[in-house]
């Protein structure tokens, strides 16, 4: 049988089964079978990439970003999340135009590439732009319009709800169904109740949120409601399996129990959390609850780089700190989270997130001549403890090949960094300058 591509005789690591050497038939965008590469090569025939020398892996999932944020990375850093939101990064994000929104999104999709990561979840403005980007580079996107009604008034905040829901209803299944769509109100701090009520109401898919990010916001709502931000959103009837809350770092422990018996799903960002001092969640006792936690860079205005495989690490070692123990967050927790967890808390759990027969073939090629693969007594180990990203050669994203040998298909990576520039230019003149 003729079909797209063979995949030929990886060390493939499936995430559902043990690592091991594979062949994969690839044919109309999906895994078709995979085997020993002589059972395979006797049933199909089609183009073939020699994987014998590379390490094979599910594309890598962030379940968190504001991906035109790549913008305004080194803005603003060492401050705290209050500060750095409210007097750098609003006031910088005031200036953006949707052409500046555009060219953001290409330098943080381009690095997404680079760095193995197929599927990105992204909440922003002017997201028609990244939808654009999207499209253009070929990746898989789950994509929202950030809503907040603080600071805004009667129409306003109609016009927001309005907005959200209209992008939504728009861009779902665009780009071959490689979009899909959500509602985001931006965080329970930012939103007034009557607001989530409403978009509660209007949801007809998955909702992300910013949750109990710092201690500041836990206090504030508990103050205002009395009670702390994820019995807030119990309150409002906002806890589903269809909630993906990002950050929860700040939890009571009752509040584990409702965000598992509403199977709510969770986005860690280490970094950011680090970085803006905002703590560590327990990422550990989630798992232990039997929560499905996954990773997030966050904006690359406080990651500030947009690499999964840097989270990995850092949330492996930020539990063992955390929790006195280096038994905690163990290096196969550290992947899962970075695929078929990141699947499962955008309901696309039969679709991407493991390398098996009927899945999409979103598909990444390391180098395993790379030092930091070798030697290899536990590869698990070494591509969360050792690797960086920058062995990764191929991408595929529904079978499409976007990057192969290092070299972008889909886009140009001189013309992504001149407009950039551009955009840097009118940044720094209108905010720094
Ligand atoms: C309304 S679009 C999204 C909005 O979120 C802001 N943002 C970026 N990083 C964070 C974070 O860690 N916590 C809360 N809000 C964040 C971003 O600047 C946009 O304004
Ligand atoms: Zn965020």
């Amino acid at each position: 049988m003729d079909i797209d591509l063979i995949l030929k005789d990886g060390y493939t690591i499936p995430i559902t089964s043990k690592p091991r050497k594979l062949t994969i038939a690839i044919d109309e965008g999906r895994i078709i079978d995979l085997g020993d590469k002589k059972t395979i090569k006797n049933k199909y025939s089609g183009k073939e990439i020699d994987a014998s020398r590379k390490i094979v892996l599910p594309g890598l999932i962030n379940t968190h970003s504001h991906i035109p944020m790549t913008l305004l990375r080194g803005l603003a850093d060492d401050l705290p999340l209050k500060t750095w939101l409210e007097d750098y990064i609003w006031p910088a994000e005031a200036n953006l135009e949707a052409t500046d929104i555009y060219r953001g999104a290409m330098l943080g999709c381009m690095e997404l590439i680079k760095n193995g990561i197929t599927c990105f979840n992204d909440m922003y403005f002017h997201m028609e732009q990244v939808a654009e980007v999207v499209k253009e580079t070929g990746l898989r996107a789950n994509l929202s319009y950030g809503m907040v009604t603080k600071n805004k008034e009667g129409n306003e905040i109609e016009e927001e709800l309005r907005e959200g829901v209209s992008f939504a209803e728009r861009y779902q299944g665009q780009a071959d169904g490689k979009i899909t769509t959500s509602l985001a109100p931006h965080s329970p701090s930012t939103c007034s109740k009557s607001f989530l009520e409403e978009t509660r109401e209007k949801a007809r898919g998955r909702i992300q949120i910013h949750l109990s990010e710092t201690e500041e916001e836990f206090e504030e709502i508990h103050s205002k409601h009395g009670m702390t931000p994820v019995q807030y959103l119990d309150e409002i009837g906002l806890l589903s399996p269809d909630l993906l809350a990002a950050h929860s770092v700040h939890l009571a422990n009752k509040d584990l129990g409702l965000l598992h018996q509403n199977q709510v799903k969770v986005s860690h960002n280490p970094s950011s959390n680090m970085k803006l001092a905002s703590g560590a969640a327990p990422v550990q006792d989630m798992i232990d609850y039997g929560l499905t936690v996954s990773l997030g860079t966050d904006g690359a205005a406080s990651n500030n780089c947009l690499n999964i495989f840097r989270e990995m690490k850092t949330a492996a070692l930020l539990q063992k700190i955390k929790n006195g123990d280096p038994t905690s967050l163990k290096a196969r927790d550290a992947l899962k989270m970075a695929t078929i967890n990141g699947a499962s808390s955008l309901g696309l759990e039969d679709e991407i997130g493991s390398i098996e027969e009927g899945k999409k073939a979103d598909i990444i090629l390391l180098n395993g001549n790379e030092s930091t693969l070798n030697p290899r007594y536990d590869i698990v180990s070494n591509l969360v403890y050792s690797a960086n990203g920058s062995e990764v050669t191929d991408v595929l994203v529904d079978g499409e090949i976007i990057m192969r040998e290092n070299s972008l298909l889909t886009l140009d990576e001189r013309e992504v960094l001149k407009r950039t520039e551009k955009s840097s230019k009118k940044i720094r003149s209108k905010v720094i300058e």
